[in-house]
């Protein structure tokens, strides 16, 4: 059904969100009395640059009144707003509690309600949200024949094919709803899609039931005066989703388990658990990841006992294993059979600039790009190179930085994470807004109190790549092998400085370079 100025308010009242509906001089409750009440809106954006003829326009977060300026000439048709701007505009406003709830609800209504034509799967924790995204999606495109879309924070996927970057790990609920109503008339049946915290705390995700949703860990991270106050702040945003699910998927081993579950048992909401564990004897979840005994390149899946399949993964380390448990979980929760050949789809995932793996010609220098930028990811990948090397005893050179402005947490935490097993830290840029990166590296540099950690600052990111390599080439010289661990972009070709994307040859695009592969679009 077509949104109206008339069908909007009547939304927002069943929703207590409606606090007036302005219009000159004009007070009022009642939507009749507004010209064109019945008119549907042409479009709807929060963005005034996009306003034409009959659009609904959201007035939502840093919003300037200047930004008004001309915008009746434009045809806007009505706004909604925390605010009167009835001084800027001749179209009636929508004036309510919270702009965020608002828009998350009527862009839903605007585009035809397309969460109720798909099989929506939400994801949150604080790692391994975009693998285990991935890999259910192959899951279910695979079952499907290709109609599962993504929204990750790596890209977005409205077809089950076409790849394009995105900017948020969670698209703002507009988007998400524009996207969803694409996605529906591509022929999609289901959506995976990654859930951050802040979607939480800013309503992108308001209104929406997930039919499956995964809990997955929680650490601290994304703590700062733009994201969460605190640790608290943070986890209760993430546990909004037990509230917003009708199955929920936790892992065994997830702190605050036990306080997720009584979240489950108010919502009503039944939970499956998953967990990698060493052997089946102490298997305590519903869904496992086994080491295969006869195979070290392999897991073997099962579900309560029962056999899924063995996958030898593409991606390495048990805490993809324990990724690849939750979307087998998830697309069993989302009603793929125990005995589909789907599932084998596992093995074939790969993720541009997570764990990503490189070696050079003799194999005495071993390169990593990934993505671990906190604390436990950094642990969790110098742990993993450190057991799968053991036997050469690697030097382990770490090139890291850490985000300006927010997540300020995460400076000591990548540190810590890296610096009990690491030989050697080069320090380099990475996104920042405001902050001057050499004062965050210095910080950084600050944490480092193993005195066989040796450091260094090179601001220029692919020249503090060239030199770790450099470094491990005078190590095969010296017949000792070494592993780069080159860490928290990605595959991104971009740096953010000042706030803007600066061209940035890409952690991936330089290793290749210097051991002579071939790039990706060569
Ligand atoms: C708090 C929040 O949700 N912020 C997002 C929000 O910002 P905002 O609403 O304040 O928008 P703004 O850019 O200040 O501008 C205000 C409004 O004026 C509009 N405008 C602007 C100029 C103009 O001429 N006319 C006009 O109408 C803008 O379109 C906007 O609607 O809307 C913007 C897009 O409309 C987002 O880019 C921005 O994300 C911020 C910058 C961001 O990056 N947030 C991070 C912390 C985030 O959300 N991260 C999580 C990752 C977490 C994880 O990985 O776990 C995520 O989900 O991505
Ligand atoms: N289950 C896990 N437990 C611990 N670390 C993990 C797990 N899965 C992935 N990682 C590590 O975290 C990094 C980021 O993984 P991924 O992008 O899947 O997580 P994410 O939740 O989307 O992260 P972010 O929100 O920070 O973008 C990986 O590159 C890897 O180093
Ligand atoms: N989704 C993450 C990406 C940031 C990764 C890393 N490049 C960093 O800046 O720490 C975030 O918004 O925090």
């Amino acid at each position: 059904m077509a949104l109206t100025l008339a069908s909007a308010a009547q939304l927002l009242e069943q929703h207590h969100l409606l606090r007036e509906i302005i219009i000159g001089e004009r007070w009022t409750l009642d939507s009749s009395e507004i010209a064109q009440h019945d008119q549907p809106f042409s479009g709807i954006t929060y963005d005034t640059r996009e306003v034409v003829n009959g659009t609904l326009l959201f007035c939502k977060g840093n919003f300037k009144a200047s930004f008004l300026h001309d915008i009746d000439e434009r045809g806007l048709a009505a706004y909604v707003a925390q605010n009167d701007y009835s001084a800027e505009t001749k179209a009636p406003g929508l004036i309510v509690n919270d702009v965020r709830k608002a828009m998350s609800l009527l862009a839903a209504e605007f585009f035809d309600r397309p969460q109720d034509k798909l099989t929506v799967i939400g994801i949150t924790g604080t790692k391994g949200k975009t693998t285990t995204a991935y890999f259910t999606q192959a899951v279910l495109n695979a079952y499907s024949d290709g109609k599962c879309a993504l929204f990750s924070s790596v890209d977005n996927c409205l077809d089950g094919r076409t790849y394009k970057e995105s900017a948020l790990t969670t698209p703002e609920s507009l988007d998400a709803f524009r996207m969803m109503h694409e996605a529906v008339g591509n022929g999609m049946r289901y959506l995976v899609m990654e859930v951050s915290s802040q979607a939480y705390k800013v309503n992108r995700v308001y209104g929406l039931t997930f039919d499956v949703a995964a809990f997955l860990n929680i650490s601290p991270d994304h703590i700062s005066p733009i994201e969460h106050p605190t640790f608290e702040d943070y986890l209760h945003c993430k546990r909004q989703i037990t509230y917003n699910c009708r199955t929920l998927v936790l892992g065994t081993d997830c702190d605050h388990a036990d306080l997720i579950r009584e979240d489950a048992r108010r919502a009503n909401v039944p939970v499956v658990t998953f967990a990698l564990r060493g052997d089946a004897a102490h298997n305590d979840s519903d869904f496992v990841a086994l080491p295969d005994p006869d195979n070290a390149s392999q897991y073997i899946f099962q579900e309560h006992g029962k056999a899924i399949g063995d996958f030898s993964l593409e991606l390495e380390g048990g805490f993809n294993a324990a990724n690849a448990a939750t979307a087998i979980a998830l697309a069993r929760e989302a009603g793929v059979p125990e005995d589909s050949p789907a599932f084998a789809a596992l093995e074939h995932v790969r993720i541009s600039g997570r764990m990503e793996h490189f070696e050079n010609g003799d194999g005495s220098i071993v390169a990593y790009v990934d993505y671990a930028h906190n604390f436990v990811s950094t642990r969790t990948l110098i742990d993993f190179v450190s057991r799968k090397y053991a036997e050469q005893n690697p030097r382990i050179i770490v090139v890291t930085g850490s985000v300006g402005d927010k997540a300020v947490d995460r400076r000591e935490g990548i540190i810590n994470g890296a610096q009990e097993k690491a030989d050697r830290i080069i320090l380099t840029s990475e996104d920042t807004v405001k902050e001057p990166m050499i004062d965050i590296l210095n910080e950084m540099r600050g944490y480092i109190t193993n005195p066989n950690v040796s450091s260094e600052i090179i601001l220029d990111r692919a020249k503090a790549i060239e030199q770790a390599e450099q470094e491990a080439e005078q190590t095969a010289a010296q017949g000792r092998m070494t592993v780069l661990l080159i860490i928290g972009k990605g595959e991104e070709q971009w740096i953010k400085v000042e706030g803007k994307h600066a061209p940035y040859e890409g952690d991936g695009h330089v290793i290749r370079r210097l051991f002579g592969i071939a790039q990706p679009n060569d």
